[in-house]
């Protein structure tokens, strides 16, 4: 057996690169942009309005003149004008280019018009309500590097900059594969030894949030029929997420069946609970990734989440996200497991403090649905106190 950090390391140093491809911009939110984007003007690119109202030359203000006649109206999308006579204004619209020969824009609110004349009642500042050229963003600037994920944001600049195709990270090819005898599928009655299969739909739901839509597979307790249904599905993805038939027990094949087709082990078994009998291996010349969880749910969840998303993450070139947490009570783990124990983070006062959530071992899914996460405990021989800042790996949104 391993130690977790070993066991983390070893997964997380397995990180694939599985390419690029282009996508167009109404498909590309929650992906990994794989491109730097380069503002292909100013941003903005001219000197713009920010204010409805009128366009002067500050320095006949300066001269003392607060009555302007007005030479026209400027919309937005107009092109560039003049303002012919410094001592006259123009009537200009928010978002409308800035004429030649002006330098201030004065609100609406702040003048007052009769009779084709404005007159202003608030003094401005010289170069007030302008967004200059290139203000934000000089031509040429990288505006959004790689390795970021597409949020609403980023689709934003994204179209500014003309856009309507990405490159993006491309996703694994992923199949879930549950093994067991007793399990029964959703819409079945199970008899009283029979139990429904939860873990392939907690897995799709948890990949459909990245934006995979895994296929999925069910195998019995059957060594020839997992051999064969296994060595096709290694064949056919870039990574399989198993859940079931790691431990020690006598229908425990699936170690075994994936080492005689040619996946190597990398590691079996973990210093860590839930989730213990982790199996984890690579098959060299496929290049799939073999992810075979303990059935438990508790226990399959929390080794997508401990391991999964994070050789996820670095695959598609996203941080890691690292939170600590303050612990709210005391708790004595002793011996020598990591430990993964739900519990329910939320901030008060401005600062993030987990409760436990107690549960019944990794059998019990109910308890991981009032929890948003796991803090991790490394193994100790004295409690953990409250008031300990400890490491907190979120299951869900924290906030
Ligand atoms: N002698 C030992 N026995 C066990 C050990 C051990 O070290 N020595 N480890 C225990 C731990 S810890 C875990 S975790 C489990 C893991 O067992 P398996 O990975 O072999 O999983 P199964 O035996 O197939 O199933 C365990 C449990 O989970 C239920 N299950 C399985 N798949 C699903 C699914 N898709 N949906 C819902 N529930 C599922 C299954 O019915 C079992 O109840 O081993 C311990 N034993
Ligand atoms: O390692 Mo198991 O997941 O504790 O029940």
């Amino acid at each position: 057996m391993i130690s977790f950090e070993n066991a983390y390391k070893k997964v997380l140093d397995h990180s694939q690169n599985y390419g690029n491809e282009a996508v167009s911009l109404n498909n590309a939110t929650g992906r990994v942009l794989a491109e730097n984007i380069v503002a292909d003007r100013d941003f903005p690119p001219y000197d713009r309005s920010t204010k409805d109202g009128i366009a002067i030359n500050f320095k006949a203000f300066e001269k003392g003149q607060v009555e302007y006649s007005i030479q026209g109206t400027l919309a937005a999308g107009a092109p560039q004008s003049k303002l012919n006579d410094s001592y006259d204004c123009l009537e200009i619209m928010t978002g409308a280019v800035l004429p030649e020969n002006t330098d201030t824009v004065i609100m609406y609110e702040h003048i007052a018009i009769k009779d084709g004349k404005a007159t202003v009642i608030k003094p401005p500042i010289l170069g007030q309500n302008i967004h200059y050229q290139g203000g934000d963003e000089k031509k040429g600037a990288v505006v959004l590097h790689k390795n970021r994920k597409i949020t609403a944001a980023e689709v934003g600049v994204l179209a500014s900059v003309g856009k309507s195709e990405v490159l993006v990270k491309k996703l694994p090819k992923i199949t879930l594969i549950s093994t067991g005898n007793e399990l029964v599928d959703v819409h079945e009655t199970p008899l009283p030894h029979q139990i429904r299969k939860s873990n392939m739909h907690t897995l799709t739901s948890a990949l459909k949030e990245e934006g995979i839509l895994p296929s999925s597979l069910h195998l019995l307790d059957e060594k020839h029929k997992i051999e064969q249904s296994l060595e096709i599905a290694l064949k056919e993805n870039d990574v399989l997420l198993l859940s079931g038939g790691v431990s020690k027990g006598k229908y425990d094949f699936i170690p075994d069946a994936l080492q005689a087709l040619g996946v190597q082990k990398v590691f079996h078994r973990v210093l860590q609970r839930p989730g213990k009998p982790f199996w984890f291996g690579v098959h060299k010349e496929l290049g799939t990734v073999v992810f075979s969880f303990p059935g438990n749910p508790a226990s399959t969840f929390a080794n997508y989440t401990i391991y999964f998303k994070d050789w996820f993450n670095k695959t598609l070139g996203l941080p890691i996200p690292k939170i600590d947490v303050i612990l709210k009570e005391d708790i004595n783990i002793g011996g020598d497991l990591t430990r993964f124990i739900r519990a329910e983070a939320g901030i008060k006062n401005g600062k993030l403090y987990a409760k436990i959530i107690h549960g019944n071992g990794s059998g019990d899914l109910t308890s991981l649905v009032k929890s948003n996460g796991f803090i991790k405990l490394a193994p100790k021989t004295t409690p953990y106190k409250a008031g300990d800042l400890v490491p907190f790996i979120a299951a869900r949104s924290i906030l």
